[in-house]
């Protein structure tokens, strides 16, 4: 297995593990506590299985669809995670770039280690651009930082609701997690010098640095009146990311907002929050058609994406994944996961009987358990 010949995710992740620093390693595979709910995000999609019909035409697939007005290749978009300057130094710009040839949207994190304005011109020909949005006390910066992103183009930002702390990742306390001098997410600048975020913890300070950032500036008083302080003053659409509960689900619709995102952040969050594949149907009983439905975690195979999309969800988001591709390959290598996945997808479809998103149904998939007189 060389840098350039891997097979699957699996064996990308094994490659990306022997290339970067055991501290960052740590930092992008970890879960929260004893990582049950990571582990549950990738066992659920085992509890599926897909029943094929056959003798459909299948010469054509077609996975491409419509999303905020923009056209997708296919329906995945990439989920946001922090400091992809710590798997290769071009950064997001690489994540764009990569993004924009493959024409799916990328989803920026607030704690991204390029300028929003330098990632949209990167991601020029990617269907749009969402930034994700850690909610901040102070809220000029807030504003700031949402009006800034809707002046450089971006379409659309992710509330990230799951997150009134950060969870508490074990290998980030072990390892005192922090980032290398010269790094910072830079849009931050204003608030958080870039000592802070290289700063070793002293006293009683949680020894991860991203941690300690976190506990400082962020604001765990939020609560769903935001969408409307929002609202008075953006055109920018507004998603929420980190729901898992359908009651959640119903009160984002209630207040107005433009797209859900089914999450557990990767099993990074609350431990022993359910899988989200396990989370799809329920919500998408409870909202219907009335906003577009996303989901993450655990994707890692085209058979993946399309158990997601019987279960409700419009589109997949997908997280770890992309950070292996460049750490091993840059920009390319990003490329190469977005493509695999693609590919993936397209065989999945053909092989179970599905030329179009719209007959991915319910009725294709079984249930561990489930008798097959269900279908
Ligand atoms: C290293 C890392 C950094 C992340 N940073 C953010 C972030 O800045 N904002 C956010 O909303 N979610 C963040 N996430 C969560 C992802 O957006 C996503 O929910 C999760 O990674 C999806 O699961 P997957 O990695 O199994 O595909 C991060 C995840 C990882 C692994
Ligand atoms: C303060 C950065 C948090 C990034 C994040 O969301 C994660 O590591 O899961």
């Amino acid at each position: 297995m060389t840098d350039q010949h891997w097979v699957n995710l699996d064996e990308l992740e094994a490659l990306a593990m022997k290339k970067l620093p055991k501290m960052v390693w740590g930092y992008y595979s970890s879960g929260s506590e004893s990582e049950a709910t990571l582990r549950d995000n990738r066992a659920a999609f085992l509890r599926y299985n897909i029943m094929p019909r056959l003798m459909v035409d299948v010469s054509k697939v077609d996975t491409t669809l419509t999303l905020f007005g923009e056209k997708l290749d296919f329906p995945l978009l990439i989920a946001p995670m922090a400091y992809h300057k710590l798997a290769n130094p071009e950064g997001e710009v690489a994540t764009a770039r990569a993004a924009a040839a493959c024409r799916i949207p990328m989803i920026q994190s607030t704690m991204a280690t390029v300028r929003k304005e330098e990632v949209a011109q990167a991601a020029k020909g990617a269907p749009f651009l969402m930034l994700q949005l850690y909610v901040t006390k102070n809220r000029d910066f807030c504003r700031n930082l949402i009006m800034g992103a809707q002046k450089a183009g971006y379409k659309a930002i992710a509330v990230t609701v799951d997150a009134p702390r950060l969870g508490h990742r074990e290998a980030d306390e072990r390892d005192s997690f922090h980032l290398p001098e010269g790094m910072a997410p830079v849009e931050l600048d204003s608030l958080v010098s870039a000592e802070e975020h290289a700063r070793q913890a002293t006293g009683d300070e949680p020894k991860s640095a991203v941690a300690r950032v976190f506990y400082n500036q962020m604001d765990s008083a939020l609560t769903w009146d935001f969408v409307a302080w929002v609202r008075a003053f953006s055109s920018m659409r507004i998603l929420v990311k980190g729901i898992l509960s359908p009651f959640d689900a119903l009160r984002a619709v209630e207040v107005g907002v433009d797209g859900i995102i089914v999450s557990n952040h990767g099993g990074r969050q609350l431990d022993f929050a359910p899988a989200t594949l396990d989370c799809v149907a329920n919500i998408k009983r409870a909202i219907g058609d009335t906003v577009p439905l996303l989901m993450d975690g655990g994707v890692r195979r085209g058979t993946d994406i399309l158990k997601a999309l019987a279960l409700g969800a419009d589109a997949v988001c997908v997280g770890r994944p992309i950070l292996h591709g460049l750490a091993v390959n840059g920009q390319q290598g990003v490329q190469d996961v977005i493509k695999m996945m693609r590919r993936d997808f397209e065989q999945a479809m053909r092989l179970s009987g599905c030329p179009s998103l719209k007959s991915i149904t319910r009725d294709k998939l079984l249930k561990q358990g489930e008798p097959l007189s269900r279908l």
